[in-house]
């Protein structure tokens, strides 16, 4: 059966007739946005997040190819780690990025001169530097112990020092909203003091997360009226609302979006970027990366893969279940016309649209899955009700095709009276010893399995029990199928069905192999864990065998 890719289907996406529009209420749509990346250094104070020197570089390049404006890399003053990133990339040409360095206003104890902060900033060597301070009363006092006056003094003299050094000077004022609330006039007479030393923007920091998007909507326009120089938006998702504030703060006329891919960062993590660039670009019509956009899926990943995150696969655009239907009247109609179940196409930032395989599908679905292996079939044949039978009953033992493509695949064959099995299992034998409180358990596995007339019998030792069986399987069938050595098993993953049975309990396996230009995922159940994986492993190599073109 030939398959095509479910990537190559292009379901139709017509409206019958035009939607009203809604307009946006900004105040400057043709103002330029800026795309500000502080995934390296917000991003990486996200708790299970550090990026080596050269991960950070790796990203860097990655998100000069997304094509953002902004890249801020770190802080130069606080780790050697940091030091090392601005040192390498000033070697490193970027095309449509600049790299920032960011760091605090001076110590309240020392000169501009003398401040180590101040002076490992300017060593960074950045063309920019964004320099955060204090608005907020509460932090001034209870946390830097200074007087409001003082702290004043601090905003004013570090960015005029950059300045005098020949840096731009972009000021983050750290908790610019609750300190308006708390005290409007300082609030403003710190930013104020930012833009008189010479700052080019000023960064208001929803830094807490804590503000809704009423509030923000309300400061930002009393601060553009207040404010001549361009005006950032950095917010935290601590109440979930750092994109909505974000976009509502570039509704009033903000240029400067601050955000991190994936949204990671600190606590509950910054405004994610992966979802701010496609709304600004396809809800509000506001230009952010232009044609770069469909890249967004691939360097979203490329971040996860990096900072060694389980991947988001309900994320909004880039996830990959973002644009994955599930229910029968779903997939229905989204085959009919793809606008009835998404709100853009997903090819627009890089992702693309799924129908899954599972006892929620009705046929519809299923003869989507059939037709992408060049099989046409009705809705009402016989096959038809048959596989969906067999795959409602094997959901209902436990199985789970939505990850599980490749097991699907053979259930189908198998349905479909085409498949032709590679090998016999005549059995297996799994031995787990232990000899010594102390010592490591020893696992050793054999199998018996049957090639056309041949019969093979194997032994290995592994890791662990799957990795002994694993190997024994391979070793059988390596000499009638050399291909074999060429499968990985990229991840074993096992979930307990109905935990009250305790060890009892039905256990699923899921396995995803691949080899040089194929990934595939297969999946056991039962009681046994060592019987799961078996099924899970056998069709995995089975898979790798089908005659493909
Ligand atoms: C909202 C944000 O995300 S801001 C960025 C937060 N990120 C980080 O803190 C990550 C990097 N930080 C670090 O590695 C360290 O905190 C360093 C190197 C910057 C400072 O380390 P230390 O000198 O040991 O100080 P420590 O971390 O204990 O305390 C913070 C210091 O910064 C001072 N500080 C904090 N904010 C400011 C500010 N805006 N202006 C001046 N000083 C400030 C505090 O007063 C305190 O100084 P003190 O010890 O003299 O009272
Ligand atoms: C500057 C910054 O990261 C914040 O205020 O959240």
């Amino acid at each position: 059966m030939a398959r095509k890719s479910s990537q190559t289907r292009s379901s139709r996406r017509t409206l019958p007739e035009e939607p009203v529009v809604i307009p946006v209420l900004t105040v400057d749509r043709a103002a330029a946005l800026e795309v500000y990346d502080t995934t390296l250094r917000d991003g990486a104070q996200a708790e299970d997040v550090s990026f080596s020197a050269e991960d950070k570089v790796r990203v860097a390049q990655k998100l000069d190819e997304l094509g953002v404006h902004y890249i801020e890399g770190g802080w130069p003053g606080a780790n050697p780690k940091d030091i090392e990133f601005f040192r390498i990339m000033k070697t490193i040409p970027l095309k449509h990025a600049s790299v920032i360095a960011f760091g605090s206003t001076r110590k309240a104890s020392n000169s501009v001169q003398k401040d180590q902060n101040l002076q490992a900033l300017l060593a960074a060597e950045t063309k920019t530097i964004t320099l955060f301070g204090k608005t907020w009363s509460l932090h001034v006092t209870d946390a830097l112990g200074i007087s409001l006056a003082k702290n004043l003094e601090l905003i004013g003299d570090s960015i005029a020092h950059l300045k005098s050094k020949g840096r731009r000077v972009f000021y983050d004022a750290e908790h610019f909203f609750d300190g308006y609330k708390t005290n409007p006039e300082y609030a403003l007479n710190t930013i104020r003091k930012a833009v008189e030393a010479g700052a080019e923007r000023v960064i208001l920091c929803d830094t807490n997360g804590g503000a809704m998007p009423w509030e923000i909507r309300a400061i930002c326009e009393v601060v553009r009226q207040e404010i001549t120089v361009p005006l950032g938006i950095h917010a935290h998702n601590d109440c979930e609302m750092a994109v909505a504030n974000s976009l509502v703060a570039i509704e009033t006329g903000i240029i400067q979006v601050q955000g991190t891919i994936n949204g990671i960062g600190e606590r509950c993590g910054n405004a994610n970027l992966c979802s701010i660039i496609p709304n600004l670009e396809l809800k509000m019509r506001r230009p952010a990366l232009g044609d770069r956009l469909s890249h967004l899926k691939d360097v979203s990943g490329f971040v996860t893969e990096i900072a060694n995150l389980m991947p988001n696969k309900h994320q909004p655009y880039v996830g990959d279940s973002a644009f994955a239907h599930k229910g029968g009247v779903h997939i229905h109609a989204v085959l009919k016309n793809a606008l009835t179940y998404e709100h853009v196409d997903p090819t627009r930032v890089g992702n693309r649209q799924r129908v899954l395989v599972s006892d929620y599908a009705g046929r519809s679905g299923l003869l989507d899955k059939i037709e992408a292996y060049g099989i046409k079939l009705s809705k009402d044949h016989a096959k038809v009700q048959e596989l969906m039978d067999t795959l409602k009953a094997r959901e209902n033992e436990g199985y789970q095709f939505e990850g599980a493509e490749g097991s699907f695949e053979l259930l189908m064959r198998k349905a479909m009276g085409t498949h032709k099995p590679a090998f016999q299992l005549l059995g297996f034998r799994v031995i787990v010893e232990k000899k010594q409180e102390d010592g490591a358990p020893l696992s050793e596995a054999t199998v018996m399995i049957k090639v056309g007339g041949v019969v093979e019998h194997t032994a290995a030792v592994g890791a662990g029990p799957v990795n002994a069986l694993d190997h024994a399987l391979r070793k059988a069938l390596e000499k009638f199928y050399p291909q074999l050595q060429e499968v990985k098993l990229l991840d074993y993953k096992v979930r307990v069905l109905a935990a009250n049975k305790g060890t009892e309990s039905k256990v699923r396996v899921l396995i995803e192999s691949g080899d040089h230009k194929d990934k595939w995922g297969t999946v056991g159940v039962s009681e046994n864990i060592i019987e799961a994986t078996w099924q899970a492993l056998a069709d995995s190599i089975e898979y790798k065998l089908l005659a493909k073109p």
